[in-house]
């Protein structure tokens, strides 16, 4: 059952201070790690939330301790992982895409499945990489088992990651427990994500893993031990932007307290994309804090690195003054929707002038009406309808239900924030 919700409209700025859970990107590499580690690890401040509510599930079924700590941290207790056991992946990329590596040394088959929606998201690259490297796995897409034998050889493996990032993600975070180690070639067109690939070798290092990224395209992990992680979570970076957004476009200010000074998540490069947008930004000792300008300005923008921005920029486009035009984001497609089509169809069906082209969108400002904003499943496609609903009165957002994927309660931290007004 899907649930609509009126997306609350307001006639003045928006000031607020916004906690924002922690990152699911960070948080599902973390637990992996936990589990192939060779002691067990603490996941601080870890997010809870659909995505990594199912890794830990899929973890526990594998054999592994995922318990709750007394400070809302996790607890991992390693082991070996064995079968039979059955993964629901949800609509969750990096279980997807993270688990079957790791589960490929398990002993006893292990079958994964999905939503609906996850069941056309690509997966044959990394399955074919995964029997290159030795594992014996049936099936090119959810639903799919993998026959584990209790190890795998591993190796060299050349992969044409252009659909997804977290192909070379996935198979580096269990890299080091295969026999040779892994070595990943890229070879096609752009890398998307590429700095959720760089967050992913900088916490193979953290967790004492040897990765040589030094030839582009080229990651080398060697065989070796994974050392216990006791782990801080910041912020989700990319969840925090639809709450920024809300100070962006009614000319109000809002706070996110912890915003790492430095971080891997790609989500940061949001900063520079408001300022770029007219918004003032300042991260000082209590968070970041963003305050909208008069008239939103519109981008020529290359979204590659930080694709999952997309929707957010999307909704603040269709309110700027100006055009604006998002590139490199052909392989959002195969998101949780096709995002560039689903993007395209909400700001249109709402009045607005929006264009798909192969490898993202041309939005046009044009005066917005109320209606139904479909979400397709999509976390951040109902979170982008919360945007555009904040400043066009009757929005609708058919299925809020869907930001549980990577944010606990959405509708209430919206409310909360409205309500600091
Ligand atoms: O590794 C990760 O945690 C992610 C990588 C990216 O995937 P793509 O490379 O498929 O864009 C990103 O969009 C996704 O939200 C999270
Ligand atoms: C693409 C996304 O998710 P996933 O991890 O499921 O790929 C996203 O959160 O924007």
């Amino acid at each position: 059952m899907t649930e609509q919700w009126s997306a609350p409209t307001v006639d003045g700025p928006v000031h607020a201070t916004v906690p924002v859970p922690g990152s699911k990107s960070i948080t599902n590499r973390a637990l992996v790690l936990a589990a192939l580690a060779d002691r067990p690890s603490t996941v601080h401040a870890p997010l809870r939330s659909r995505d990594t509510l199912l890794m830990a599930a899929a973890l526990r079924s594998l054999g592994i301790g995922v318990e709750d700590g007394p400070d809302g941290s996790w607890l991992v207790a390693p082991g070996t992982m064995r079968g039979p056991a059955r993964v629901d992946c949800g609509l969750a990329g990096t279980v997807m895409r993270f688990l079957p590596p790791a589960a490929a040394l398990a002993v006893g088959d292990v079958s994964f499945d999905g939503d609906e929606h996850a069941r056309v998201r690509p997966m044959t690259t990394i399955l074919d990489a995964l029997r290159a490297l030795g594992a014996d796995v049936e099936g090119d897409a959810l639903p799919f088992t993998l026959h584990g034998k209790g190890g795998v050889p591993g190796g060299e493996v050349t992969v044409d990651a252009s659909a997804s990032s977290q192909f070379v993600s996935g198979l580096l975070l269990s890299a080091a427990r295969y026999e040779g180690g892994v070595t990943v070639r890229h070879s096609g067109r752009p890398v998307p994500s590429l700095p959720h690939i760089e967050m992913t070798v900088s916490m193979l290092r953290e967790a004492g893993v040897e990765v040589d990224d030094s030839t582009r395209d080229v990651w080398r992990v060697a065989p070796g031990p994974v050392a216990a992680l006791d782990r801080h979570v910041e912020p989700d970076l990319s969840n925090a932007t639809p709450f920024l957004a809300a100070a962006a476009v009614t000319g109000g200010s809002v706070t996110i307290p912890g915003w790492p000074a430095r971080t891997t998540q790609p989500g940061g490069a949001a900063r520079e994309l408001f300022e770029r947008m007219g918004c003032a930004v300042e991260l000082t000792a209590g968070g970041l804090t963003l305050t909208g300008p008069d008239r939103l300005t519109g981008i020529d923008v290359d979204l590659r690195d930080e694709s999952e921005l997309t929707p957010t920029v999307a909704a603040l486009a269709a309110l700027a003054d100006g055009p604006t035009r998002i590139r490199g984001v052909a392989h959002i497609r195969g998101h949780e929707t096709d995002r560039i089509a689903a993007l395209a169809a909400e700001i249109n069906r709402l009045g607005g002038d929006a264009e798909e082209t192969e490898d993202g969108l041309v939005i046009t400002p044009r005066p917005l009406r109320g209606g139904v904003w479909r979400a397709y499943a999509d976390h951040r496609m109902a979170t982008a309808g919360a945007i555009v609903g904040l400043v066009v009165g009757g929005v609708a957002v058919d299925d809020i239900g869907s930001t549980t994927k990577t944010i606990p309660d959405f509708p209430g931290m919206w409310s909360a924030m409205l309500g600091a007004r």
